[in-house]
């Protein structure tokens, strides 16, 4: 839906063109392409008749609620006209409060796509709505669902229709999730960003992304989410606010569909292991849902910088320089996706490293 009601609102059929190879993740919403590139048109035309603001700030797309999130994300990089004018925010999902779990758990046929928690696995922010309708446990519950599926997305709680001020616009917009640059701004302003653990406040300061382990011993801030559900492995912790309830939404809720981070500290990695890990993983990237990571390679006798980004088969590496000197060498890479072999991942992404004095 356009933000500028003049323009006026935007309304797509669904329709599919799968490209040759089949692949379902080449699929190219030609439907949106059309619907965009009608928007860009009008917004040119006022533009070129002096109309006043007619800029606008952004485009929002909901799709249905059973929709695969992966070609919509496709269709920005694919086409070339909505390549050059727009560019992805970000991927917000809101989940019922009331009803998410029992659709997570509902029986699928074998091999069938979950689709509440692909859509989860897509998010770069997740919105847990009607909170105000459900126990304050069916909520925790929840959020250790939406955990186990995606470990990294903030989650906000919220109640769209009795406070629809508490979820300002500017908590939607402005994510920059696909921007593989603001990682590196962030990174320069914060001294080191963790994918896997960041502390990154969101507009209103109170949403944590604690969505990995949260191993920090000091942390006491009650509204940091410190659920551990994806993985806490303490079997000494009894911190109450920890909320281990994680052991028993285990066994309820786990689906295909998960998240994972592959790190390595003070090594550098080898290009062209990285790379053959890399184009295993595409082999199946319908799959493979989002990756990002900042990678330290050797090269050359030095160390450099990569950021990685990725949809499916849509990926983006871009270079961004020698690694500074002052930082200790770490690569992250967060995985989300389908049926990860998060052991054997792990092993191969290990035999990436070289040895510390091999640059
Ligand atoms: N209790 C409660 N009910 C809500 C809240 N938000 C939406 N609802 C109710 O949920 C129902 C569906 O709301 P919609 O906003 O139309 O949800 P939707 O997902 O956009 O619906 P569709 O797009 O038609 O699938 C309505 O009856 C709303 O009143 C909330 O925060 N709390």
């Amino acid at each position: 839906m356009l933000l500028d009601d003049s323009v006026g609102v935007q309304s797509t059929m669904e329709s599919i063109t799968v490209l040759d190879n089949g692949c379902l993740c080449c699929t190219l919403r030609d439907d949106l392409v059309a619907a965009i590139r009608d928007i860009v048109r009008t917004v040119e035309e006022r533009m070129a008749n002096g109309v006043k603001d007619a800029a606008i700030d952004g485009i929002l797309i909901e799709t249905t609620g059973m929709a695969d999130p992966g070609p919509v994300c496709k269709t920005f990089s694919l086409d070339e006209v909505v390549n050059r004018y727009c560019k992805i925010d970000g991927i917000l999902t809101v989940v019922d409060a009331a009803h998410f779990l029992d659709q997570l758990a509902r029986e699928r046929p074998d091999g069938a796509v979950n689709e509440p928690a692909q859509q989860v696995a897509f998010a770069d922010k997740v919105l847990l709505n009607k909170v105000d309708a459900v126990s304050q446990e069916k909520v925790q519950e929840t959020i250790a669902a939406i955990r186990s599926v995606n470990a990294f997305a903030p989650v906000v709680e919220c109640s769209l229709s009795l406070k629809p001020d508490a979820v300002p616009v500017a908590e939607l917009v402005q994510i920059d999730a696909f921007d593989t640059t603001k990682l590196l701004t962030a990174e320069s302003e914060q001294g080191d960003v963790d994918l896997a653990h960041g502390h990154a406040h969101d507009a209103h300061g109170h949403d944590h992304d604690h969505g990995h382990e949260c191993d920090d011993p000091s942390c006491t801030d009650p509204s940091h989410d410190h659920s551990h559900d994806a993985s806490c492995s303490d079997p000494e912790c009894t911190d109450p606010s920890h909320g281990h309830s994680h052991s028993h939404s285990h066994s309820h809720h786990d689906t295909d569909i998960g998240s994972m981070v592959l790190e390595i500290k003070d090594r550098p990695l080898d290009v062209q292991s990285f790379n053959d890990l890399l184009s295993d993983l595409l082999e199946n990237s319908v799959d493979l849902y989002r990756y990002k990571g900042i990678l330290a390679f050797a090269q050359q006798g030095s160390v450099v910088r990569y950021v990685l980004q990725g949809v499916h088969d849509m990926v983006d590496i871009s270079f961004s320089g020698e690694w500074p000197r002052e930082k200790p060498l770490r690569t992250q890479v967060v995985l989300i996706g389908r049926n990860l072999d998060k052991e054997g991942l792990k092993q191969r992404f290990e035999q990436c490293a070289l040895l510390p004095d091999a640059v």
